[in-house]
């Protein structure tokens, strides 16, 4: 993500757009000049036509190029705001998930919603601003030299010192803007964490105390935003101040001048105008100069945000290998050959894990909880990389294969099943938009959702709320399971989709899986018995490791460890073998 190469992107209209204010400060810059030769013609008893004509002139020029100015300019700025946006969009969906998940999710709303139009609409406009102004003052000080150099003297003594002051109150705005900026961030990142997880709020009645923490954090933004205000409004007066200041002097001492006949009335005029007109640009550029150090501060955030680091392209048109046969390139779906793995500075969570899965069939992970086995999936999807080993998915190192590829071939069903907020049509045919009706009403059925959908009144077009609200957990479940039956990948991966489901379901479920295995191979992780003893094999997992493999009775002869995960199961009576 680089700014600057979108900035000059937009570069044409960003120019003509300076041009025209360029041009329109010239035709200001002229009106003073003007109304001296005017008063000069009236002294003179001479024509005022040519003079009073050009002031109207210019006048008009001045309004036209103005407001085209200004046009052009915020468009520009609104054009490199929806090339931020764009960007970070697609850089955001395409990170690497380590990264995302270390990321505050309000505060990445922020920085990609508020953070890119402070960022470029200050910028732009407020670099415009910069250099029409530099050009007015520039030009209206020169103007005024070739008026009278004494009083450009004395305007400059009183004008300089405020600018300084000014300078330096724009430096520290600079500075609290980007404590503003982080604190909204930090509102927002508040916001977010009690939004999603509201129901959790009301039940554990901390309502009021998640109100205190957002009123604490939004009053942070506050005394962080008066800040800036208070800096951003000193600007004005400090200037004004010196405006005011040279304005007396001028006036005093000029007409003092123009009594002795040093200075002529039409010369002094002129100055005093100028210098009305020099108040405006001199503001505006320090209030540009300002709102820049702002933006500068968006500038930061947004460009920190765009260097997360990105995985490859992963869209795109699903893969397509030669049916798995064993005269065919592949005979194994996974292969894992003693693969480890660590979360950054963490403990290794898998060590050494070999394992392979022939093309078709039901495969059951069982281990006791935190024992590695979502690890293990999110590894096969490639969210995170193995620190050693190899994963092999058709016969193929996935560190070889495009991510397009690879998770075409592979469909994962999450352990929280997440939907998004749309019809359910959408929600099932999200990795495969292009699903035929037939197949749809395939997937329904084999997840156990045919009569339920077919019952609803819009049906297939029922509208979802946020994560699928609207739906039972079971219902959540088996639609995000019949969405990865629509994909018909090679590999189908259930993370404990039966943990939801009442007993009817989940044989409803187990038949829908026993199908699938046939297609393809599934791996599922269950904690159900009546799902495991099902499964043509079961690997138990212990720490990081894999203990045992075999069926149910196999490993009821020789796994100690597993006898005694089947005996809570028949102990608890969660389900039946
Ligand atoms: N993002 C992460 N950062 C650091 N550690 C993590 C992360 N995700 C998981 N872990 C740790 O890795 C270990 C294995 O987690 P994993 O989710 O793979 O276990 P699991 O066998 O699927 O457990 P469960 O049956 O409870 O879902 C756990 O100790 C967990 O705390």
């Amino acid at each position: 993500m680089n700014l600057p190469e979108m900035v000059r992107r937009h570069r044409v209209l960003l120019i003509s757009g300076l041009v025209m204010g360029l041009a329109g400060a010239a035709a200001k810059l002229a009106q003073p000049w003007m109304l001296g030769r005017l008063i000069e013609a009236v002294g003179r008893d001479a024509s005022i036509a040519g003079p009073i004509a050009f002031m109207a002139l210019f006048l008009l020029v001045d309004a036209g190029l103005g407001a085209g100015h200004a046009y052009t300019i915020g468009r520009a700025g609104e054009n490199i705001v929806f090339d931020a946006r764009r960007v970070l969009g697609a850089r955001l969906l395409r990170s690497r998930i380590p990264h995302f998940s270390r990321l505050e999710h309000g505060d990445v709303f922020a920085r990609t919603v508020s953070d890119t139009s402070i960022a470029c609409l200050t910028i732009a406009q407020a670099l415009a601003q910069t250099v029409t102004s530099v050009l007015m003052v520039g030009g209206g000080i020169v103007l005024m030299a070739r008026l009278d150099w004494r009083l450009l003297l004395a305007t400059v003594g009183c004008l300089g010192l405020a600018s300084g002051g000014a300078l330096l109150l724009a430096r520290r705005m600079r500075i609290a803007a980007l404590r503003n900026r982080e604190d909204i961030g930090a509102f927002g990142s508040g916001l977010q964490r009690v939004l999603g997880a509201l129901t959790t709020v009301k039940a554990s009645r901390a309502e009021e105390r998640e109100t205190e923490e957002l009123t604490r954090l939004a009053a942070r933004a506050r005394r962080s935003g008066i800040r800036v205000t208070g800096f951003g409004s000193l600007l004005n007066p400090a200037i004004n101040v010196g405006t005011q200041l040279s304005l007396a002097v001028v006036v005093c001492w000029g007409m003092a001048r123009v009594a002795t006949g040093s200075l002529s009335a039409a010369d002094l005029t002129a100055f005093v105008m100028y210098l009305f007109y020099l108040v405006t640009p001199l503001v505006l550029l320090f209030v540009s100069i300002g709102q820049i150090q702002q933006g500068r501060a968006a500038v930061r955030r947004v460009t920190e945000l765009g260097a997360i680091p990105q995985e490859e392209e992963a869209s795109g048109q699903p893969a397509r290998l030669p049916e798995c046969d064993p005269v065919a390139r592949w005979t194994s779906a996974i292969r894992f050959e003693s693969v480890g793995f660590a979360y950054r500075e963490h403990a290794p969570v898998l060590r050494g894990v070999s394992f392979t899965l022939p093309c078709r069939g039901l495969t059951a992970i069982v281990g006791a909880s935190g024992a590695g086995k979502t690890t293990m999936f999110q590894l096969i999807e490639r969210f995170h990389q193995p620190d050693s080993g190899t994963i092999r998915v058709a016969g193929r190192d996935i560190a070889d294969l495009r991510l397009a590829e690879l998770r075409s071939l592979v469909g994962y069903v999450e352990q929280d099943s997440p939907l998004l907020r749309g019809t359910i049509r959408e929600n099932l045919t999200y990795a495969h938009p292009e699903a035929a009706p037939v197949d749809i009403a395939r997937a329904l059925r084999l997840a156990g959702l045919g009569g339920f959908v077919a019952d609803l009144p819009d049906g297939l077009d029922t509208e979802l709320g946020e994560r699928g609200a609207g739906l039972s957990g079971g219902q959540r479940q088996r639609l995000a399971i019949a969405r990865t039956l629509l994909q018909r990948p090679a590999v189908i991966l259930l993370d404990e989709v039966t943990a939801h489901l009442d007993s009817d379901t989940e044989a409803a479920l187990r038949d829908a899986m026993a199908e699938a295995a046939r297609e393809c191979a599934v791996l599922a992780i269950a904690h159900r018995l009546s799902t495991i003893v099902r499964a043509d094999r079961i690997i138990v997992m212990e720490e990081g490791h894999v203990r045992a493999v075999g069926t149910h009775r196999e490993l009821m002869e020789s796994d100690e460890v597993y006898r005694r995960l089947a005996g809570l199961q028949f102990a608890t009576g969660k389900a039946p073998v």
